[in-house]
């Protein structure tokens, strides 16, 4: 497939600052999670990137999708088959070559809704991992009339990386369609005034998609019949995004299928959602619940950081540990924790807000592999990683929300990295102040587990109550 121009994802920490910066997404906004001084922050556009760039896969999810029609009294379509679609053969080709054998669960019933004549609106919303780009990319290569030589279909992203992202995906998916062509409106890819585009699907930022609209007169609004907003929980937690969104909604026909995407659904995205999307169906799937029923929970008594880490090794003294995952408050706590167990002649990876999302996704990819047997973190990788062998699970510091809570919901992302796939799972709390005591009593209360207290220089009864 042609596509206009190619801007390669640069690596560099300096490129990744400046595209933070272009974009509006300075670190510290968008953020999940509570922190004091030095603490690392998780920005959501990076998150959504790093998910990308480490998937291998669908997520798993067995949850039924509820789902709610603009018109309750026209029959609800679900395919089982990529073939009731009755898609362009070249297109099922492409989808076949993804090595996509059925839809996913979203997929069952967002492309018939979305592949509907007449066209019908979708705001959809499912986790990260569903298949929700893969079933909007082929909506739009569907929807797209090749002879026709202009834009057709617009989607937006929320950055340069993202957008570059979903573009690789409708150019894959797209590889056996070639009159059909993608052009990329990011920051950098500079175009001749008034010089009308021929690709028939736009995908880009929204600052340069109406710049493309407006100032430079590319594409013609009037003409887009689709419009695709991805991510719009990352793209209203990016200042301006919502509002320059908003600005190249008005400019479409009033005709134009608004399809909009997001993996969480809190009222602010709603009602973006209902600003963008006329009469809507609404398509969602619950995210299947972590559970903690598969892992034994423990804390340990320490008082400084020296005495944590003694209890640790005492641990991979006692226990055989496939891989553990430990989560610190501060990069500089992560990074003498790393030194001290290197030293100790394990093999640790570190992974920090400091890296930029590629350097992450290579450190995540060398922990997955087994190349490394533990992996020192802070906040920023709580999300989203999922590695099989992780057996062992450590708070070093213990997860607290702005006001000093237990952050429970932070803790059962941790915690839940492990024990999966029926496996069982360890994991241990170091608990260094009465505050953080109490932490452990207000998680406890949270999910009716008990958090068992483990002394890990009594050797007998560490492997009494591990075993
Ligand atoms: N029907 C399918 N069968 C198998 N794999 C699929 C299918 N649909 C999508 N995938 C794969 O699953 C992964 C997640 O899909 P996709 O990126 O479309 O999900 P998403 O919900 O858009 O998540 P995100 O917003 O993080 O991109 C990708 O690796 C994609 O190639």
């Amino acid at each position: 497939m042609y596509r206009r121009l190619y801007l390669s994802v640069k690596s560099s920490k300096q490129t990744n600052e400046m595209f933070l910066e272009t974009c509006n997404i300075m670190p510290g906004k968008a953020e999940i999670g509570g922190w004091g001084e030095g603490e690392e922050r998780v920005n959501l556009a990076e998150q959504s990137l790093l998910n990308k760039l480490i998937r291998r896969s669908l997520v798993r999810n067995r949850n039924q999708v509820e789902v709610l029609q603009a018109d309750p009294n026209s029959p609800l379509y679900s395919v089982k088959t990529f073939e009731e679609l009755r898609l362009k053969p070249e297109l099922l080709k492409g989808v076949y070559n993804m090595g996509f054998n059925r839809p996913s669960r979203i997929q069952e019933n967002a492309l018939p809704m979305m592949l509907a004549q007449p066209p019908q609106n979708l705001i959809a919303q499912s986790q990260s991992g569903t298949g929700k780009t893969a079933a909007f990319s082929l909506a739009m290569l569907s929807h797209v009339n090749p002879d026709n030589k202009w834009t057709q279909c617009l989607c937006i992203a929320p950055t340069y990386e993202l957008a570059l992202q979903t573009g690789q995906v409708i150019e894959q998916m797209g590889k056996f369609c070639p009159d059909v062509k993608l052009a990329y409106a990011i920051r950098g890819n500079r175009m001749e005034r008034g010089a009308k585009l021929q690709e028939q699907i736009v995908i880009g930022t929204p600052g340069t998609v109406h710049d493309w609209c407006t100032k430079y007169k590319l594409i013609d609004p009037k003409k887009i019949t689709m419009f695709v907003l991805d991510e719009a929980d990352v793209m209203i937690a990016t200042q301006g995004h919502r509002d320059q969104s908003i600005r190249i909604h008005r400019q479409l026909p009033m005709n134009c299928q608004m399809l909009f995407f997001s993996a969480t659904f809190e009222d602010s995205v709603w009602r973006f959602a209902e600003q963008i999307v006329p009469e809507p169906n609404i398509i969602r799937l619950k995210r299947e619940e972590e559970t903690l029923d598969t892992i034994k929970q423990f804390y340990v008594n320490c008082k400084e950081k020296e005495d944590k880490f003694t209890a640790l090794c005492n641990l991979y003294g006692a226990l055989t540990i496939a891989q553990a995952m430990i989560f610190c408050r501060t990069r500089k706590m992560a990074a003498w924790l790393t030194e001290s167990l290197t030293k100790e002649g394990h093999q640790v990876a570190l992974l920090s807000g400091e890296m930029t999302v590629e350097q992450r996704a290579a450190v995540i990819e060398r922990f997955r592999s087994g190349k490394e047997k533990v992996l020192v973190t802070t906040n920023v990788c709580s999300r989203g990683i999922d590695v099989e062998q992780v057996s062992l699970v450590v708070n070093f510091d213990l997860p607290v929300d702005l006001d000093g809570n237990a952050d429970n919901e932070t803790y059962l992302h941790r915690i839940g990295r492990t024990g999966r796939f029926g496996r069982r799972g360890f994991a241990v709390n170091m608990v260094d102040s009465q505050h953080s005591m109490d932490i452990i009593k207000q998680i406890e209360m949270h999910f009716d587990r008990k958090i068992i207290k483990l002394d890990t220089s009594n050797l007998e009864e560490m492997e009494n109550l591990i075993s």
